[in-house]
């Protein structure tokens, strides 16, 4: 076996595979493994023509393939199969070889794997992969984390497969160890939140005003050539648009309303909650999952027949029910842009935390392209911290607090209206409370405070004097002391 490859890939399923493929279209000599050989022939057998591939049997013929130093991409499942293989390759490579880690990791999972790969002499990088299959093998989006060093001999290889937006590549270098896998996760939690907001909308479109699938979907269709232009707005129209093969009824309508998830929506909630950031209208997004999975407690919930909520819109007259659909495609776009707000925050909190130089602009800028959450929008976000004016928040920013502003009355209008109606807009209305508490001059948290001093002497601090005070709530004429 001769040591050809540029760059090799390990695990072939759907992401691996279609990476390979994107690899070696753009000229790269791709060194291919698979822990069951049967996927590398079928690879060669479907796609082998498409360009230099090297398969090989065992780890240890694929590391031989490969040119140093060597570049080897792990795309396997997420966890314990991708410790297997990063030990296994590390036994097998030498100092000064790049191991990639292209799966779903947990960020602390990659730090703690960068750490012990390059205490061994190699590098290690943790790189977020997005935009499914289809992205995988025509451009995906990619964050790469790891050192500096890595990220020189990666640039040229990562740059030749990410997706293009307006000429650029979709990829930068995040920052070290797992910041990659961090901004990955964070991804990944907005578009949880991206998804529940479409979701909302159709449902207060379906059962709010009684259109059918097909109507929603041309208003979905019409939507995408607005501010709110996006891949998911995209395929949501198609999908709406779907009739199913074996009924007649529309896709939607037979498919069941139990929404899966893999982990990285919890992730994000969990590290935000680390981080003491609060990023509502993802968690709210990934509940919404939790419950639509709660089978018997929402059938127990159906066999109470609750008495409760007012009927829908339906036999509205059409003007009103139009403009109650420009209610709605505002409210959602300002509910979009503070679950994005929410989710930079976290980025920039955790940059913070972790010691991370994370170049926000550069993060909305890869996300153009490529990944599930590209949107038009990306482009003003971009912008927004590349002027300086998002730093402290995206809503601060003069072109986004337009745009809230704007949308004010829909949103207040789509919120109560859904809540009136009994129709569950959890991060419409999250993300609404979220906007307002931020902007409140002063906070009910008084009250909270007084009560924690109240029951555990937790103290305060006052308004009018420095210090921190204790009311003694048991004594007679309840004295305050000043406790520093
Ligand atoms: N699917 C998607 O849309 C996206 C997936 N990802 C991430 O990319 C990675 C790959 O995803 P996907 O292509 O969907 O594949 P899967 O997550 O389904 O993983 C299948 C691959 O993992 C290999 N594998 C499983 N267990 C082991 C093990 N113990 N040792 C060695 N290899 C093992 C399989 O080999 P074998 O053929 O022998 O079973 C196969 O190549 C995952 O980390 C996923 O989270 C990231 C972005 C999007
Ligand atoms: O990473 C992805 C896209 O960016 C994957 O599609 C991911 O699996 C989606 O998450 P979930 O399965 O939890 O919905």
């Amino acid at each position: 076996m001769t040591a050809e490859a540029n760059v090799g890939v390990v695990g072939l399923a759907a992401m691996g595979g279609s990476l390979a493929r994107n690899l070696a279209y753009h000229g790269n000599k791709v060194a291919v493994f698979n822990r069951t050989y049967a996927r590398t022939e079928k690879l060669m057998a479907e796609h082998g023509d498409e360009g230099e591939f090297f398969p090989a049997k065992t780890l240890a013929e694929f590391v031989a393939s490969l040119a140093k130093p060597r570049v080897a991409i792990i795309m396997v499942k997420a966890g314990a199969p991708t410790d297997t293989m990063i030990d296994q390759l590390a036994d097998l490579m030498e100092p000064g070889d790049i191991i990639v880690d292209a799966g779903n990791a947990h960020f602390p999972d990659t730090i703690r794997r960068e750490k012990a790969i390059s205490a061994r002499g190699l590098h290690f990088v943790g790189c977020g992969v997005s935009g499914g299959e289809e992205g995988a093998l025509k451009g995906p989006s990619m964050m790469p984390g790891g050192s500096e060093e890595s990220w020189k001999a990666l640039k040229p290889i990562f740059e030749s497969i990410a997706a293009k937006a307006e000429g650029k590549p979709c990829v930068a270098h995040i920052g070290e160890n797992g910041a990659g896998h961090f901004v990955k996760m964070v991804h990944n939690g907005i578009e949880y939140s991206d998804m529940q907001l479409i979701a909302e909308s159709y449902d207060l479109m379906r059962r709010g005003l009684g259109m059918t699938a097909e109507e929603i979907a041309d208003v979905f269709e019409a939507w995408n050539a607005t501010e709110l232009n996006s891949y998911l707005i995209e395929i949501t129209a198609d999908i709406l648009h779907e009739k199913d093969k074996k009924t007649g009824k529309p896709l939607v309508d037979v498919i069941v309303d139990h929404a899966g998830m893999k982990g990285t929506g919890t992730w994000t909630v969990q590290s935000a909650l680390d981080l003491a950031v609060p990023v509502t209208g993802i968690s709210e997004a990934v509940f919404a999952r939790g419950l639509s999975d709660q089978t018997e407690l929402r059938e127990e919930a159906q066999k109470q027949d609750f008495q409760v909520g007012r009927s829908g819109l339906e036999g509205m007259p059409l003007e009103e029910r139009q403009a109650f659909v420009n209610n709605i495609r505002e409210a959602l776009y300002a509910s979009k842009i503070v679950a994005y707000a929410q989710g930079f925050n976290e980025i920039q909190a955790a940059a913070k935390a972790y010691g991370w130089d994370i170049d926000l602009a550069a993060v909305a800028r890869i996300w153009r392209g490529g990944c599930i959450i590209r949107a038009k929008f990306l482009n003003r976000i971009s912008d927004a911290f590349e002027s300086g004016e998002a730093n402290v928040s995206l809503l601060f920013a003069p072109y986004f607090k337009d745009a809230l502003e704007t949308a004010d009355h829909s949103w207040r209008r789509v919120v109560s209206r859904a809540v009136n109606f009994g129709i569950p807009v959890p991060v419409f209305s999250s993300s609404l409370a979220y906007f307002d508490g931020l902007r409140s001059k002063r906070l009910p948290a008084c009250l909270i405070q007084g009560q924690r001093d109240y029951f555990g002497a937790h103290t305060y601090q006052r308004v009018d004097e420095p210090g921190v005070f204790h009311t003694l709530w048991a004594e007679k004429d309840r004295p305050e002391i000043k406790e520093s």
